[in-house]
């Protein structure tokens, strides 16, 4: 059996792969392997209680899940792994994100969910949260996650452009 990546990106749907799609990305410029999956609460509640019940055993170490709306995905995920969650509010249309935001972040004491920012900055920060907690057993990811911290850093002007002294 070929290895699991480390970490697992879950989505309530098709639709949230467009902010989702963040986090890959930053997973891949760090060089760090994952697997995409649609996983619903509600409309798939057997194969998300398969997912996160095996999660672990799978070889998976780190899980974002990203849903918009009445985001119960990363909540009853947490609640069936020991796996470190990270979710995700998607932008949804009608509230702008804050229903996600507030179904993800409103946890009961005793089940966290590390609850990110709505929409693409959300997902890229949860990637980079899934490598901070990586790196801390890989000497490697860690040096390439100085390097990415140092590139943006390095990437921000001192002064608005016409501007400069
Ligand atoms: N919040 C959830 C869950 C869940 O939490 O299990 N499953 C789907 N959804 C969300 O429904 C929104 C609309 O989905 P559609 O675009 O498919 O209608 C998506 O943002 C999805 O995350």
């Amino acid at each position: 059996m070929s290895e699991r990546p480390a970490v697992a990106i879950i989505m309530g749907s098709q639709s949230d792969w467009e902010t989702m799609k963040n986090a890959a990305d930053t997973l891949d410029t760090l060089d760090i392997g994952y697997e995409a999956r649609i996983v619903s609460a509600h409309r798939t509640p057997d194969r998300m209680y398969e997912f996160a019940k095996s999660a672990r055993d799978e070889g998976f170490k780190v899980i974002i899940a990203g849903a918009g709306g009445a985001a119960h995905l990363p909540g009853m995920t947490a609640a069936l792994t020991p796996l470190p969650v990270f979710g995700v509010p998607v932008q949804s249309k009608t509230m702008s994100g804050t229903d996600s935001l507030y179904s993800i972040v409103q946890m009961p004491a005793g089940i966290p969910v590390g609850t990110l920012a709505i929409g693409r900055a959300g997902a890229i920060n949860a990637a980079l949260l899934a490598a901070a907690v990586l790196a801390l057993s890989d000497d490697d990811l860690a040096d390439r996650l100085d390097a990415y911290r140092a590139h943006h850093t390095a990437s921000v002007a001192e002064y608005p452009i016409d501007e400069a002294p």
